[in-house]
């Protein structure tokens, strides 16, 4: 009804004006309405009850709706007609197709309220019609616990002395961590390692340090012209930028040797003159190791004697396994193929002793160094050309099991996780077999977890008969992915025993827009036959492996227990979905602006457009921020100043009058995959020395990110698994220090705490009744907290509402969230049900005033919310096609295809190369020349 009453308006409002082309006016009393109006507004309002013994609202909120219907009155200016938009809607209401079921009756209820809205005062239904909030208690749950610190200082480890010192006065750390002293000495000794140890628990330490230590024993000193040794992947660009940055403060005493940053969304230019100079180290996301691999004929790892994948469950589970085995597959054919190169040693022997020369009063000053200087097995790796694999994650997943087998040679497994802390050999046969192998050394089979394993395990890489036939895990060659090297997949299958390693359809990329969405809807493409499949072989595997090491990781994946930092504080609080906005700038006032000693916190959000939609809301109305400049900004960029019906927001014109706020000093920040590398680099950057804030943000930084001070980790929406509620929560607690955790749960989805419960997470119900009382700092007038909530979301909607292009970025932050409920995955969606949503009450949590059915025919009639994304950039041109945006690929003058930048990043994802792809006829055209 009210993109009918709205659109009369519009059309009295242009009588002078051009005609709309949709809209056509027959005379000046009837009107004929189009299917598809431009723009819907909807007035949230309820009518007050008649005896009422509440007070009266103030006057600004009352005026409101009345406002709106003057306007309509005065413009349709017939009683006739409003007899003839009931009887249009009625036949609207008839439609019972369009609305969903039982939805169908709150909806023409709804419509029912909006003809009442003719006459009387109105408030808002904030309070109104919430289903009630259930106390659904407590679970005695036994949360695993880790002890964080080892008790040991870094002097204990066998170490260069410089490192100790450099980490003492440059990073501030003596203690050693657990995970540190358990891991430091077994990948010193160059054997592959898994490690799982809790979220903020120093794992990036544990394999930085030894790799350093590794490096600088090579005599001769290593220089930036001997190749990459070692070779970081990291799932985003943060956590790359993050891990680089570490290793640049670890090498400060070893100048020679060199760590390189490859992550997406800079200039492929810059980093082929980077890569060309020469690297030790390379830090960098899948996408763009890759892209590099493809395109950067200077990068070889040929040298590389160390592969290290952080966050190696999330590696895999977006479905860039292909780029990671793409990777370790270029480690390979480059070693083979360096070794058949006489060429190469003689080249790399004179570059040797030119570089010498010119170090050698550098090697002068560091005479001490080289005297003191400690060898380990794993230098003598870096030399040779074997191969160290370690894997890292807070969490374990079968894919990381499937991971192990296809990088991994005789694994060692460690879980830093009290009661079961293992540190499991997979040269270890189960004690219970009582066959210790003829092949090896006896003591190989006794490896325990301290610094005194030896030369054992050069011995035992050397000896071919010890790997994976003993084991079990097959070390990668390629076979793993036929697909993807062009090799026989029969063949294949019978010489490997690999067994079910996930396959993603990585031609249909991840999704970049809401990528989450596309995760979970990813584990629905599942089909039950696969899902037996994979049970089988799974028994086969049992079978066949069986070690210590397979023993172990299995036992960590089945019992699915979860480790959080036992330091934080973990909460849930059950808010209705209409209180749900406010609720969040309640909280936000609360931790950022009332707290008086600063506080930091992040919030969790399922899709992009909801980060960008939201953060950019509650920053406009919690601290009065102007947000015209960007509006016509924003519509400059996204709508290339063409669409003229969508950019001319003038005929939107309802006059609520606002609600007196009072402006709060916060800093709002906000970060997903698809915002332009530079702004997204900033906003890390920003956020980081912040000393207070709020980062609202997707998932992207869930991971690893290592954001100083944050004492509170908000999840707005329900997280796709209990693993990704672990990473997000892990972003506070860090390194032993005191946090808080809290997720907004609807009524309906309370019994998703069960779930967290079974994976031995413990939370508490935090009280709701006091959640919105910090919103009186917002509105100090109201006389209740009920009232501030009340004219909070007034503004929201106001804003919301203010023009087309908000109206717009609201609809599809909406229809992206509904999109993303619908898609949870199967293991969570009998608490998290999409058929149990109030779509109605979903609107007003996005500040609309909308029916849903209004909603999804501005959904319909977006096209940025019909194309299905695509984050891929790169390599394929197939790919590219499909990808939204390809169409800005517009001709230039002479002929030359030019990239529309701003779409390019839009569509760009952390897990990308983030560059255009390459023009190979131009490229070939212009080597020719
Ligand atoms: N020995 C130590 N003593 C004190 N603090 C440390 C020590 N080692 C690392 N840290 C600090 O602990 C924090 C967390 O470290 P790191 O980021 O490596 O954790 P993580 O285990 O990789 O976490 P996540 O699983 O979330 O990636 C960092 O701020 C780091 O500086």
């Amino acid at each position: 009804m009210d993109d009918m009453q709205l659109n009369i308006t519009v059309a009295k409002k242009n009588q002078n004006k051009p005609v709309n082309k949709k809209f056509v006016q027959k005379n000046n009393t009837e009107y004929k309405f189009k299917s598809k109006p431009d723009f819907s507004g909807k007035i949230i309002a309820r009518k007050r009850p008649q005896n009422t013994g509440q007070k009266k609202l103030p006057q600004q909120i009352e005026e409101e709706p009345q406002n709106k219907i003057r306007k309509i009155h005065t413009n349709t200016n017939s009683d006739s007609k409003s007899d003839d938009l009931a009887g249009r809607l009625r036949d609207l209401s008839e439609n019972k197709g369009k609305f969903h079921g039982k939805d169908y009756q709150l909806l023409s209820d709804d419509i029912k309220l909006k003809q009442k809205l003719k006459s009387g005062p109105w408030i808002s239904s904030l309070f109104k019609n919430n289903p009630e909030v259930p106390k659904i208690g407590q679970k005695a749950v036994r949360p695993v616990v880790e002890k964080v610190f080892a008790g040991k200082t870094f002097s204990d480890l066998n170490i260069h002395p410089h490192s100790v010192a450099n980490l003492k006065q440059n990073l501030n750390l003596t203690e050693l961590m657990t995970v540190q002293q358990k891991a430091i000495p077994i990948i010193l000794e160059g054997r592959d390692v898994l490690i799982r140890s809790q979220t903020g628990s120093g794992k990036t330490l544990a394999y930085a340090l030894p790799v350093i230590e590794g490096l600088q024993a090579i005599r001769p000193k290593i220089n930036r012209h001997d190749g990459i040794k070692a070779i970081v992947v990291v799932p985003t660009r943060e956590l790359a930028v993050q891990t680089y940055e570490l290793f640049v403060k670890l090498v400060k005493p070893f100048v020679w040797i060199v760590p390189g940053l490859l992550s997406g969304g800079q200039k492929r230019k810059a980093e082929k003159a980077r890569l060309r100079k020469g690297l030790s180290i390379l830090v960098g996301t899948p996408g763009r190791i890759n892209d590099h691999l493809r395109h950067t004929h200077s990068l070889n790892f040929a040298k590389t004697g160390c592969l290290i994948l952080d966050e190696a469950d999330r590696l895999l589970d977006m479905g860039y396994e292909k780029d990671v085995s793409a990777i370790v597959k270029a480690i390979e054919d480059h070693k083979k193929a360096a070794t058949y190169d006489p060429m190469a040693l003689v080249k790399q022997t004179i570059v040797k002793k030119v570089s010498d020369n010119e170090e050698v009063e550098e090697q002068n000053e560091t005479e001490n160094v080289v005297e003191t200087s400690v060898e380990h097995p794993l230098t003598k790796v870096f030399l040779s050309k074997e191969r160290q694999t370690i894997l890292l994650s807070a969490t374990l997943t079968k894919a990381v099991e499937n991971l192990a087998g296809i990088t991994m040679q005789d694994p060692v497994f460690i879980d830093t996780s009290d009661g079961k802390a293992v540190v499991a050999d997979s040269l270890k046969p189960k004690p219970v077999q009582e066959e210790p192998n003829q092949n090896l050394p006896e003591d190989v089979n006794n490896v325990k977890e301290t610094s005194e394993h030896n030369t054992k395990d050069q011995a035992r890489r050397n000896d071919q008969s010890c790997d994976s036939s003993r084991t079990g895990l097959k070390p990668f060659s390629g076979t793993n992915h036929p697909e993807l090297f062009g090799e026989n997949k029969n063949e294949t299958e019978k010489i490997t025993n690999k067994p079910n390693v996930k396959k993603t359809s990585n031609d249909d990329s991840d999704s970049d827009s809401d990528y989450e969405y596309f995760k979970v809807q990813k584990s629905l493409e599942k089909k039950p036959d696969e899902t037996k499949t994979e049970e089988k072989s799974e028994v086969t595997e049992q079978e066949e492996t069986s070690n210590v090491f397979v023993d172990a990781l299995k036992t960590a994946i089945v019992e699915d227990e979860l480790v959080l930092p036992a330091t934080v504080n973990q909460t849930f609080l059950i808010v209705p979905m209409k209180l749900r906005l406010v609720t969040l700038c309640s909280l936000i006032v609360e931790h950022c602006v009332l707290n008086k000693k600063g506080g930091k916190m992040i919030v969790f959000m399922a899709t992009l457009e909801m980060v960008d939609y939201l953060s950019e809301l509650i920053e406009t109305v919690l601290t009065g921020k102007d947000n015209k400049k960007t509006d016509s900004k924003k519509k400059g960029s996204q709508n290339g100043g063409k669409n003229d019906e969508e950019s001319d927001s003038s005929d939107f014109e309802i006059n609520y009058s606002e609600p007196g706020l009072v402006p709060l000093d916060l800093d709002v920040f906000s970060l997903h995959g698809s915002m332009p590398h530079e702004t997204r680099m900033e906003v890390f950057k920003q956020f980081r020395t912040a000393k207070h804030g709020v980062l609202i943000c997707t998932d992207v930084a869930a991971r690893g990110l290592d954001v100083p001070r944050v004492d509170l980790v908000l999840q707005f929406c329900a997280p796709a698994s209990a693993t990704d509620y672990v990473h997000r929560v892990g972003r506070t607690g860090r390194a032993a220090q005191v946090g808080a955790a809290t997720m907004f749960l609807l009524p309906s989805e309370a019994e998703f705490v069960r779930h967290l419960e079974q994976k031995r997470i413990r939370l508490r119900q935090s009280d709701e009744s006091k959640a919105l009382e910090a919103l009186r700092t917002v509105a100090p007038s109201e006389h209740s907290m009920q009232r501030a909530a009340i004219a909070v979301q007034a503004k929201l909607e106001h804003v919301a509402h203010s023009s087309k292009e908000w109206l717009a970025r609201a609809s599809r932050a909406f229809t992206s969230w509904v999109r993303f409920y619908s898609g949870y995955p199967r293991e969570v969606r009998m608490w998290l049900d999409a058929r149990q949503l109030h779509l109605g009450h979903a609107a007003k949590a996005f500040a609309l005033r909308d029916t849903p059915a209004a909603l999804a025919r501005r959904a319909k009639a977006d096209p940025r919310v019909k194309v299905k994304p695509n984050n891929r950039l790169t390599v394929h041109d197939e790919e590219e096609k499909k990808r939204p945006g390809f169409e800005k690929l517009k001709m230039g003058a002479f002929g030359n295809k030019i990239l529309n930048k701003q779409t390019s990043m839009h569509t760009a994802s952390e897990y990308d190369s983030g560059l255009p792809p390459v023009d190979t006829y131009s490229y070939k055209k212009k080597k020719k020349q």
